[in-house]
This record gives C-alpha cells, structure tokens and sequence, in this order.
C-alpha cells in the first residue's frame, strides 16, 4: 500500500519533471530558499530584542541604536526576500501546472486512441476515463507543489526543531508527538474521501449526461417536442443533491475529528509555553530567548499543521493519480505483431473469411457463426439482411477494430492479424453507417491535411457534393456545423456525401460503403449509383445496403440471417432461387409499384 503510493508519487513527479523540467527546478530553487528564511527571521527577533535589552540595561550606549537599526534593516530584507519569493512561487506554480496539464492531456489523448473499440462499449472504461479526465490533468503538478511544501515546512521544522531542542528535548518531542493524531485523522479523511469519490463517479456521469442532454443540438428537437426538459432537468437535480449530501456528511464528520485532534496539538503547545515562560521567570531564559521560543513554538504549530495537511494531500492526490496511471495501463487486446508481413498492394486473390465466429466483449450472444466467403480481388459484393443480423459486425471485423472469437480473416491468404493494424486501415475507405460529422471545414472533412485541392474537388464530384460546397459562402473553407462561428449547417444527405467524399480520397484497395445512400434522394442515390463502376475502378467494393435497388449492380450478394450466410449469389440467381432476397427485393419492389 505504502509502496504503492509512494510509487505513484515517484511516477508523478516524473511526468513534472518530463513536461517541464525548468519550472521545476526552479520550484525546487525557491523552495530551498524559502525554507530557511523563517528561521532566519527568527534568529533575528531574538538578536533585536536581546539587543534592546542590551542597550536598555547599558544606558546611552552610542553604537546600541546602530547594532539595532542594522539588524531592523536586515529583517526587512529577509521580509522582502519571503514575499518576492512568495509572489515567484506563485508564477512558477502556475505555469508549471499549466504545462504538466497539457502534457497529461496529451498523454489521455494518445490513450484513448490507442484503446480498442471495445473499451467505448463498455461503461467501467467510461468510468475510468472520466476519474482520470477529471482528475489526472491538475494531480500531478498539485503533488509536486506538495511536496515542495512539505519538504520546506520539513526543512523549517528540522530548523526550529533544533532551537527548540537547545531549550528542551522533552518540550520538544511532546509538540511533534502531539500533531499525529491530527496526521493520522487527516489521513483516513483522504482515504475515504477518494473511496466516496469512487462510487459517486457513475452518478457524477449520469448527471452529466443529463446536462449534455439539456445542453447538445443533436437532441434539442426532441427535447422540445416530447417536453423531455423539465424530466431530463429533475433527474439531473435529483442526483447532484445525492452526490452534495454525501460530500456534506462527509465535510461535517471531517470537521468533528480535524477539531477534536486540533484541539490536542493546541493544548500541548500552551503547555510548553508555560515551561517556558516559568524558566524565563526563573531567570533561566532571557527576555530574548523567550520571544524567540514564543515564536518557534507558534511557527512551529503552524509548520506541523501545514505538513500535515501537505502530507495528507499527497497521500490523497497519489489516489486520485492511481486512476490515470489505470486508465494509461489499459491493454489493446486488438495487437500488432512483432514483425509484420507487408500487406498484398495490389491484392491478387482476394479476402477470406474462414469460419469466422465472433461473439461482443461482455456479451454472452454470438453475432457470427462460422462464417466463410471470398471476395475476389476487384470485385463488387454486397450484403444484405435485415437488422442486427451482423452485417456492420463483419465489416468491423475486416478492419481489424475486434478481432475474430474463431477462424480467421486472411488477404491473399495472410492471416490480417500478421499485418500491422495501421497500414491494413490504410488500404480501407470506410463510410460507416454512423459515420462522423466534423464541424471542421469541408476541405479539412475531405482531406483533413490530406490531398491536394483537385483531388478534393474530384472526391467531392463523385461524391456529389460539389454542387452543395460550391453554394456554400467559402466553398471549400465553410466551417460545417453550427459548434463555430460563421458555421454552416449541411442536410443529412449533404453530410453523408461529404463521408463518402472523405473515404474516395483515401487512396485505399477496400472501399466499403455502410448504407451508403441510405439519407440520399433517389436522384443523387441513382447518380452516386451510376457511378459506382467509376468509384470501385481497380477497387474491391463492399456495399452494405437495405435497398436493394442499391445492391443489384454488384457481382455478388451475400444474404446474412442470424450472424450466418444463408444465400448468396449475383441479383438474378437469387430472384431465381425464391429465397429470402427474392422475398425482401419483391417485398420493396410492391411498394415502388
Ligand atoms: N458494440 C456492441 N456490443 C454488443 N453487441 C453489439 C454491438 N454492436 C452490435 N451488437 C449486436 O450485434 C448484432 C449485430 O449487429 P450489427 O450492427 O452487425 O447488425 P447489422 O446487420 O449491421 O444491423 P443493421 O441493419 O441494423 O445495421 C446485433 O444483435 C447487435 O445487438
């Protein structure tokens, strides 16, 4: 446990040194400098006051102002010197903190796409991401801050410690004895704090998910329509007085154990003073002696209480830095290999799939059973069923976002898993049936960097979209989305043009088009339709539709029923085989009538 912490202190201060390690050092600079000068202010009090007392008792001494003003001058300087440090720490803290939050966002970032598919279905990932989105950017750099305080309030302590220990060693240790209680209360505080923390991360979702709810464009109609607000709105209040109550009794019972330990440190501390202040009337102290040892015991409480609470912080910020470095360890279960086969440019044979099987992470229903088909190179097939029989599942498959449960898929006979994922995405365009809109540019949603001007222009004619940028106030610069300034709003055919647009530029072998006319009219469907042979030229095609009107132009068509093949076969031998195609496209064709 201890180990554990310390660890995560260890990884913590390393991703501060990594992102910035000038405003780290200089952190540490100033933090050297500031742990001394209590001490030193200390000592000069006691010089002051002895000083007087010198020059009261000597009477006219000539030189007793003089030694005063000097010393006077002295702890003023030292004073300047602890508030221009103070206002440099607050600089440097900011800044630093700024640069370690970025660089932890960017290390979330890279995570999360490096992470599988699979983690976005599943709601512990979300959970995870949401402890370590909230908390892992300003963690880290609170440690180090921490730490530099606790290591200054140790350095001042171990200082005074040594004063008060020339007093007297008892004294001493009792003050130091008497502060654990409150370490110790501190401690648990933190520790169930995070554990609370923990549980309320769901509903803390939930009631996010509310407020985006109430807040996002994309269910604004409904919201109006059904009158979801008020509903969505309770729900919401309902679970951030649940969370609130609990942080209060939380609070509350913190605050009763914080004051009955605090009250025992106080107590211990007056106690010595009066030791003291009876030595002084003894005559065993000066009157020096006794302001300084005043001082210390005040500083010191002060100190102790402050290291405790920066103790307590870095105990409770390692916990909350636990999350990140969890959600960093997540292990992609879709691998690259060590060494991986170059992928077949151009394609020769085809793809196979050969008794692939596949069943959802944390799901017990299998999507796919044992199913095989080839795809010649260069060919045109297409996939039809109704839904949920595991059409978009096969596709996600293809690309290597999961991979096989059995069996296996294979490029001219090469296993994919034998590719490196990267370039086997690179040889795919994809227009996914939830395909994204990017309130971006049209250039940018085309190319995204990508392309030169002609190339976009002629992604966007196939496409046909060109007629729809060219309306637009700059073209191919018109922010798309209402998200920014001077956006533009697109129909939904008018954004899935621009996804189709996106994938032909790609220079890809596979070109796989998910419902890919599914929001289009008839007459742009037709004319994306004619000029299908022209977008799939030296290209394999996969087309998932469930207008068949869609799919007769391909080669061949596969009829999936309940994750399996079932028929397959060009448009005319399936209409002749009077099988589930035949009864579907009939079924379409009576309505067209
Ligand atoms: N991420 C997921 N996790 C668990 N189950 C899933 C997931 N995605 C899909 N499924 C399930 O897998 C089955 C096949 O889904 P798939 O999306 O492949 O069907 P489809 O044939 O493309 O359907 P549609 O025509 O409606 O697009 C469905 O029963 C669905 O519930």
């Amino acid at each position: 446990m201890i180990l554990n912490r310390l660890l995560s202190l260890k990884q913590a201060l390393s991703l501060c040194w990594q992102s910035s390690r000038n405003w780290t050092l200089a952190s540490i600079i100033l933090l050297v400098i500031r742990s001394f000068l209590p001490v030193a202010s200390l000592y000069l009090a006691k010089r002051i006051v002895d000083a007087l007392t010198q020059a009261l008792t000597a009477k006219n001494s000539p030189t007793a102002f003089q030694e005063v003003f000097y010393l006077i001058v002295l702890t003023a300087a030292v004073t300047i010197l602890n508030d221009l440090c103070g206002s440099l720490v607050g600089v440097v803290q900011e800044t630093q903190s700024q640069v370690v939050t970025d660089y932890v966002q960017n290390l979330l970032h890279a995570k999360s796409i490096a992470v599988d598919l699979e983690y976005y279905e599943n709601a512990q990932y979300y959970d995870r991401l949401h402890q370590a989105q909230s908390e892992a950017p300003y963690r880290p750099s609170l440690i180090l801050n921490r730490l530099l305080q606790a290591l200054q309030g140790g350095i001042s302590l171990g200082a005074i410690a040594l004063l008060l220990i020339a007093l007297h060693w008892g004294i001493t240790l009792i003050l130091f004895l008497a502060i654990i209680p409150l370490l110790l209360v501190r401690l648990q505080s933190s520790k169930q704090f995070y554990r609370l923390w923990q549980q309320w991360t769901a509903q803390e979702r939930r009631a996010q998910y509310y407020s985006e709810l109430l807040t996002r464009e994309s269910h604004a109609k409904e919201i109006r329509l059904f009158q979801l607000g008020t509903y969505f709105q309770n729900h919401f209040k309902h679970l951030r007085k649940e969370i609130h109550q609990g942080k209060l009794r939380l609070a509350w019972q913190r605050f009763r154990t914080e004051a009955i330990a605090q009250s025992i440190a106080t107590l211990a501390i007056f106690a010595a003073f009066a030791v003291i202040a009876r030595q002084t009337l003894q005559g065993a102290l000066s009157l020096g002696s006794l302001v300084m040892y005043y001082q210390a015991f005040q500083r010191g409480q002060g100190l102790l209480r402050d290291t405790t609470r920066n103790l307590a912080s870095l105990y409770e910020n390692s916990l909350f830095l636990s999350n990140f470095y969890n959600f960093l360890h997540l292990k992609p279960l879709v691998l690259d290999p060590p060494f991986p086969r170059p992928i077949p440019n151009p394609l020769q044979v085809g793809i196979a799939f050969e008794n692939v099987s596949f069943r959802y992470p944390h799901s017990q229903r299998s999507v796919l059973e044992a199913v095989s088909f080839q795809i010649e190179a260069g060919e045109t097939v297409a996939f039809v069923g109704e839904n949920g029989a595991g059409k978009s599942t096969l596709i996600k498959l293809l690309c290597r976002l999961y991979d096989p449960c059995g069996g296996k898929i294979t490029w001219d006979g090469i296993d994919v898993e034998e590719f490196s994922t990267t370039e086997l995405r690179g040889q795919m365009g994809v227009v996914f049936q939830d395909y994204a809109r990017y309130n971006l540019t049209v250039r940018e949603n085309i190319g995204f960097g990508n392309g030169e001007k002609a190339a976009i222009h002629q992604a966007a004619c196939l496409a046909g979209v060109d007629r729809a940028i060219a309306r637009l106030p700059n073209g191919y610069d018109t922010t798309l989305g209402h998200q920014f300034d001077r956006g533009e709003e697109l129909s939904i055919g008018e954004w899935q043009k621009i996804a189709i647009a996106r994938c032909l530029l790609r220079q890809a072998q596979i070109l796989i088009l998910d419902e890919p006319t599914s929001a289009l009219d008839p007459q742009a469907e037709a004319e994306i339709l004619q000029k299908f042979n022209q977008l799939t030229q030296n290209r394999t095609a996969i087309l998932i539709s469930h207008r068949l009107s869609t799919v007769q132009f391909a080669d061949r068509i596969f009829v999936l029923e309940q994750g399996k093949i079932a028929e397959s076969g060009t448009h005319q031998n399936l209409l002749q085989q009077q099988g589930t195609y035949a009864r579907l496209f009939n079924t379409q064709a009576y309505y067209y009538q």
